[in-house]
């Protein structure tokens, strides 16, 4: 049951008391600061905790902070991929995509999952407005390369990922206009190509991209793990650049948190202040973070 302690200074919102106590300190801490959170496709799949993101992202926005949401759902693109009988594989944590893929991605990305999403801020008392990377001309991608290293010859050896995209240029006034509208954009990783072609860009590297090109003061990652574990699976709580890269070239990070903290560092370098990954299935898990001294999940820095 949740109490609406924050009713009057916060009219849509019906946040938990012992959360709006802990938070109602620091709200002034991120005045008009762009903060862009990424909602992995893993923690949406809990409903009640969609809910309290949802809540949260609407308590941001009238606290005076820049919420953008960038969203995943990979685990709901391979639903559908199930469903329609079309495989699908990942290499270094990145969907191999064809043309039958693609039209799948962007029908589950910018049709149903965005429109979800959209759907609970609404509820919550938000205004919020789905977009994916095509509208507005805002996310231009080009082909994904990447090398992996070939067993037998122990040399590099270039994958082919079909119509994986890596942003190449962000047009942020689309951005710019809807928040100056006040309205909340809820965005779905999907970009275009200089030749018109649509590319599925992973989610994490679409929410770096879209950090790094708005210099956002935090660039939030939340997942379905507590942060970055160490070998014992401990969590790690702090993490700068030169620690990262040491810990995915000795496997301690591996599958989809490798482009979570390659979007880390390019983020870090763009000039977003700090980057956090952190546990979306735990309610209230964004105001938290950023509201509370203690935060939550591991926070990377530059040095
Ligand atoms: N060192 C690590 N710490 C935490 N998670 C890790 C690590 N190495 C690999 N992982 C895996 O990365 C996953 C998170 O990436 P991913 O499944 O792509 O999440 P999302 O759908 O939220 O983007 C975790 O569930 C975990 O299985
Ligand atoms: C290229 C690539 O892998 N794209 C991802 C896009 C969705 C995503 O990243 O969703 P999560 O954040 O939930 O993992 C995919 O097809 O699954």
């Amino acid at each position: 049951m949740k109490e609406s302690l924050a009713k009057d200074a916060l009219p849509n919102v019906h946040v938990r008391a012992e959360v709006l106590v802990q938070a109602l300190p620091h709200m002034q801490r991120y005045d008009q600061e762009i903060v862009v959170i990424k909602y992995g496709g893993h923690a949406m799949g809990d409903r009640a905790a969609a809910e309290d993101f949802a809540e949260d992202i609407v308590l941001l926005e009238q606290s005076g902070l820049k919420p953008i949401v960038v969203h995943g759902g990979g685990p709901q693109i391979g639903r559908m991929l199930g469903r329609l009988g079309i495989e699908s594989e990942f290499r270094g944590g990145l969907r191999v995509t064809d043309e039958a893929t693609v039209e799948v991605v962007e029908m589950v990305l910018a049709g149903s999952i965005n429109k979800q999403i959209v759907g609970w801020i609404s509820a919550e008392g938000g205004r919020a407005i789905g977009l994916c990377g095509k509208d507005g001309n805002m996310v231009r991608a080009r082909k994904a390369t990447r090398t992996v290293l070939d067993p037998e010859s122990q040399t590099e050896q270039e994958i082919d990922l079909g119509l994986v995209g890596e942003p190449e240029h962000v047009e942020r006034g689309v951005l710019d206009a809807v928040l100056k509208a006040e309205l909340i954009p809820v965005l779905a990783p999907v970009a275009f190509g200089a030749d018109g072609q649509t590319y599925n860009v992973n989610a994490d590297t679409f929410a770096g991209a879209i950090a790094g090109a708005l210099r956002a003061k935090r660039l939030l990652l939340l997942t379905d793990v507590p942060g970055v574990l160490d070998k014992d699976k401990k969590l790690i709580t702090d993490l700068t650049l030169e620690d990262c890269r040491r810990l995915i070239a000795d496997g301690t990070i591996t599958g989809g948190m490798i482009p979570k903290i390659e979007t880390c560092i390019y983020a870090l370098e763009q000039g977003v202040e700090a980057v956090v990954i952190l546990d979306g299935k735990v309610s209230h898990a964004v105001l938290l973070e950023l509201f509370t001294d203690h935060g939550a999940g591991t926070l990377i820095r530059r040095t």
